[in-house]
């Protein structure tokens, strides 16, 4: 039997909680206090009218109301002190959560990233995130510190008149009963309302990011109607939201005034029919009951918070549930390389699509041994990249097997798989920060001296020298600072410093000039020295040095062999590949 979301809700919120145990000890005992002093201090407004009443000297009146003045200040004090710690664990939590959910996101696989666009993932990571981090402060301040007070204020009441307590404690107890109904209802509207939301921003992510060549391209007017059509589809979802709100606003609203209602005739009952308080007790009481309404106004005023937070609770575990459910599904064997020589590389009758039924990749078949280089060439869209993603498991063969070392890759637990390989894209991703930070990927275990070794033994030395600033040079957030020539080189540095076993290059030199592909052949050749590579590439040319080619057309292997001696057969694939290179791409 599943949990209601009601209570599973709050269950995940204790366990994020948990782990700031005595903090929120603390806080509570702080609110505890809080709202004793709250109740304490009009018992001295009581005293001080009952005094006045009764003739009291003046400097005794002064120091009842002096002592009513220090109790109201050292709960405000209180009040500020339990704020900045709600805001301390407020940060934690929410942090926290970031950074899993970050996590589980960079884990899963390429379906994953086809389901959800930049901007939805965003909104659910730092939106979603963000409402739930509210409504938790709320929830310790507000929801709790709100529930402990109408506690506090109706066993108050009931010490100075216990009719009027039953009085309090029923009013309160319906009210409660009727504000909690309503915290559930309409969840799965707003939910609804997040979801569509969050895939228009989306969209208008999508739309932002590839402004240039929408405008290039006269692209304006399409857009704008994609993300009219999706305004379109958000409108009556906001619409229903919005009645949904309405009703659990003004549900609050008519329960808080029937509240009042019900306790002023109990009291007006009471002074008709002589209860025998005094002025100064009938003040208390009074003063106790317009108090109850502070915190069920609270309450109703979280009520909205609490249906955001409850449907972002519900999207935030949906998210690392599902990361959890793939790595279960995914978790294998960790991948252990003992080779000096790099890793020996097998396809095995390897068929694949990405949509699981159009093939991209057909019954292909290779094997590279351990130290040994692959170049595979193909036009464009006949699956080359496939080939690599295949090998470090960022999707996984429907027929056939990928084998790293002899052992299925899909046995193999991904991190270590993806340790062991070495992958230099042709667009290289690049961060802000440093050169340094982005050489060693924000690793400060990576010393200075590693860093300039990898350089020394890429013979990258002198373009070092050449970057003003050196490994301190700061790169700008899209590596707009920085060639493609120049990102190419660092991010050999990168792969490098990685010591993998197996070295995939990713039409890594497509984009230079000769100068610097002659550079960058050198540093290739220092990356490759003793590993096992995969060089990727459009032309022939580029994979004349490898020791084994691949030529790919449309998923299929057309050729496979030692290029030297493919070669030198005229009637081989390869050579004719190479005739017509001479004129131009294969
Ligand atoms: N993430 C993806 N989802 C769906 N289809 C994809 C995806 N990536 C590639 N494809 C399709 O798979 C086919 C092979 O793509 P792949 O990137 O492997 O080709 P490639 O030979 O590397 O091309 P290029 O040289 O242009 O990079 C193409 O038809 C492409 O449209």
């Amino acid at each position: 039997m599943t949990a209601p979301p009601y209570r599973s809700r709050v269950r995940f919120l204790l366990e994020r909680l948990s782990p700031h145990r005595t903090r929120i000890f603390l806080l509570f005992a702080l609110i505890c206090t809080g709202i004793v002093i709250h109740m304490y201090s009009p018992r001295y407004i009581g005293l001080f009218i009952d005094r006045a009443a009764a003739g009291a000297e003046s400097s005794l009146l002064f120091v009842t109301a002096l002592l009513f003045l220090t109790l109201t200040m050292s709960r405000q004090l209180l009040v500020i002190v339990v704020q900045s710690l709600t805001s301390d664990l407020h940060w934690k939590v929410t942090n926290r959560l970031r950074l899993d959910l970050t996590r589980a996101c960079l884990r899963r696989e390429l379906a994953f990233y086809h389901a959800h666009t930049p901007g939805e993932l965003v909104e659910r990571i730092d939106g979603d995130v963000g409402r739930l981090g509210n409504f938790l402060s709320a929830f310790l301040l507000k929801v709790i510190g709100n529930h402990l007070l109408i506690a506090g204020i109706v066993a108050a009441i009931f010490f100075l008149h216990p009719l009027l307590g039953w009085v309090g404690l029923l009013c309160s107890t319906a009210a409660l009963l009727i504000l909690h109904r309503m915290g559930s209802y309409g969840t799965a509207t707003v939910k609804s309302y997040m979801a569509q939301s969050a895939s228009l921003l989306g969209l208008l992510d999508e739309t932002l990011s590839g402004r240039e060549d929408i405008r290039a391209l006269n692209g304006s007017s399409y857009a704008f109607s994609v993300y009219y059509r999706g305004l379109r589809r958000l409108y009556p979802v906001r619409k229903q939201t919005g009645k949904t709100l309405a009703v659990v606003l003004n549900t609050g609203d008519i329960t808080l005034a029937s509240v009042m209602a019900a306790m002023l005739l109990a009291m007006g009952l009471l002074s008709v029919h002589g209860s025998g308080l005094s002025l100064g007790t009938m003040f208390q009481v009074y003063y106790y009951m317009t108090l109850l309404l502070v915190p069920l106004r609270n309450i109703v005023g979280e009520m909205s918070d609490l249906q955001q937070a409850g449907a972002s609770a519900d999207r935030v575990r949906e998210l690392l549930a599902d990361a959890d459910n793939a790595d279960s599904k995914q978790s294998g064997r960790s991948f252990r390389w003992n080779g000096d020589d790099g890793i020996p590389v097998s396809f095995d009758n390897v068929s694949f699509g990405y949509d699981g039924t159009d093939p991209v990749l057909r019954g292909v078949s290779f094997h590279i041994p351990a130290g040994r280089s692959l170049g595979v060439v193909g036009k464009s869209g006949s699956g080359k990249t496939t080939v690599a993603r295949l090998l470090f498991r960022m999707c996984d063969a429907q027929h056939g097997s990928v084998a790293l070392g002899g052992t299925d890759v899909r046995t193999l637990d991904k991190d270590s798989l993806r340790a062991a390989i070495a992958y230099v894209p042709q667009h290289v991703e690049l961060f802000e920060g440093t050169l340094r930070d982005n050489i060693t990927l924000f690793d400060s275990g990576v010393s200075d001296q590693r860093v300039m070794e990898a350089i020394a033994l890429l013979r990258l030395d002198d373009w070092l020298k050449a970057v003003p600033g050196g490994l301190d040079r700061l790169i700008e957030r899209d590596g707009s600072n920085l060639s493609a020539g120049e990102a190419q080189l660092l991010a050999m540095a990168r792969a490098f410093l990685r010591s993998p076993g197996l070295v995939i290059l990713d039409e890594a030199t497509s984009l230079l000039d000769s100068a610097t592909e002659r550079t960058i052949g050198n540093a290739i050749n220092a990356l490759t020295r003793s590993r096992t590579s995969i060089i990727i590439a459009h032309r022939v040319q580029a994979v004349e040095n490898t020791d084994y080619v691949l030529l790919l057309r449309d998923g299929q292997a057309v050729e496979f062999g030692e290029t030297a001696l493919l070669a030198r057969y005229p009637s081989s694939e390869y050579a004719k590949w190479r005739r017509e290179a001479g004129a131009g791409d294969a």
